[in-house]
């Protein structure tokens, strides 16, 4: 391996650190408590060690977090009268609706139902549409907002002509990641499962974000020598009998050709829930004035 380690998990900490100074200077100052709501749906495994993590950080950082568990069978107009209550909430900050959602109910729908200003997910047309339009006044989604702080830990601020490369065309990570990396004036390509010979437009990349939910779909032939790689991916394969975690990224194959590369997990993942948090500071802020 040649490639520098990206160290998400002690970029996270880092972060979560000044966070909680950030939220231990309002509660001296005597101001409220910013608190997230999280609404889970079901009983995805999954979502389960998401949400407890979201708010196991939330305890370590002095936000206040309340979590509405939901049968999987709840219907729409439950879920939509929940939000429409935390919307109107002035003690509630930021609102989170973990996905995926049971198929009964509209995911569209349900995002369309948060007030924009409480959306911490950045999932909403609004902020959307804001993040597009490049207001500065905007909730980016936590992924692509981790994978921006990831890179400047290893280019600094020099993000400018970079050949940003995006696989994957997702809402909640490919097309917003994209954008943020053209507000930091990046050459920005997407690829995806259309694109003709894929492989030979990452290898033209500087750096290459990679979010498709495909096991070890990129290896080392896919990248160009000394290129930064953000793995987004998080599969779950068998590996010896054993569940084990795995990237997009084939790592042992990629890590002897990349400059710099983050590892599955302690990557990217850390480092979204973090900016989660700094979302819910942000919203919390600006509703505050
Ligand atoms: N409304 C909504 N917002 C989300 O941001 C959202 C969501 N729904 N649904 C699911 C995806 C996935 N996601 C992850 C966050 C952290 C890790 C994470 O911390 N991963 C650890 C490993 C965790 C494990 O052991 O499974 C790591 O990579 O080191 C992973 C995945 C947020 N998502």
């Amino acid at each position: 391996m040649q490639a520098t380690l990206i160290d998400g998990k002690a970029l996270a900490a880092a972060e979560l650190a000044q966070i909680k100074r950030e939220v231990n200077a309002l509660e001296e100052s005597g101001a409220p408590t910013p608190c997230l709501a999280v609404i889970l749906v079901g009983e995805d495994p999954a979502s389960q060690v998401y949400v407890r993590n979201k708010l196991l950080k939330c305890e370590q950082t002095g936000i206040r977090s309340h979590c509405y568990r939901l049968d999987s069978g709840v219907e729409q107009g439950e879920l939509l009268g929940l939000l429409a209550r935390l919307n109107a909430d002035p003690a509630v900050h930021g609102i989170l609706v973990q996905l995926p959602l049971p198929e009964q109910i509209d995911e569209a729908a349900v995002i369309a139902a948060i007030d924009p200003d409480k959306d911490v997910d950045g999932f909403h047309h609004e902020n959307m549409g804001r993040l597009l339009a490049g207001d500065p006044d905007v909730l980016v989604p936590c992924t692509p907002l981790g994978c921006l702080l990831l890179l400047k830990s290893v280019l600094g601020d020099s993000l400018a002509g970079q050949h940003l490369v995006v696989v994957g065309r997702s809402n909640i990570v490919g097309k917003p990641a994209a954008l943020l990396a053209l507000q930091h004036h990046c050459t920005v390509t997407i690829v995806h499962s259309r694109t003709q010979d894929i492989a030979a437009v990452c290898r033209r990349a500087d750096i290459l974000i990679v979010a498709v939910g495909r096991a070890r779909m990129v290896t080392e032939d896919w990248v160009k020598p000394g290129a930064v790689v953000l793995d987004v991916g998080i599969n779950r394969v068998e590996h010896e009998g054993r569940a084990r975690l795995v990237g997009d990224v084939d790592f042992d194959s990629v890590a002897k050709v990349a400059g710099a590369i983050t590892p599955v997990p302690g990557g990217v993942g850390p480092m979204t829930i973090a900016c989660l948090l700094r979302n819910t500071l942000q919203a919390y802020r600006h509703q505050r004035g």
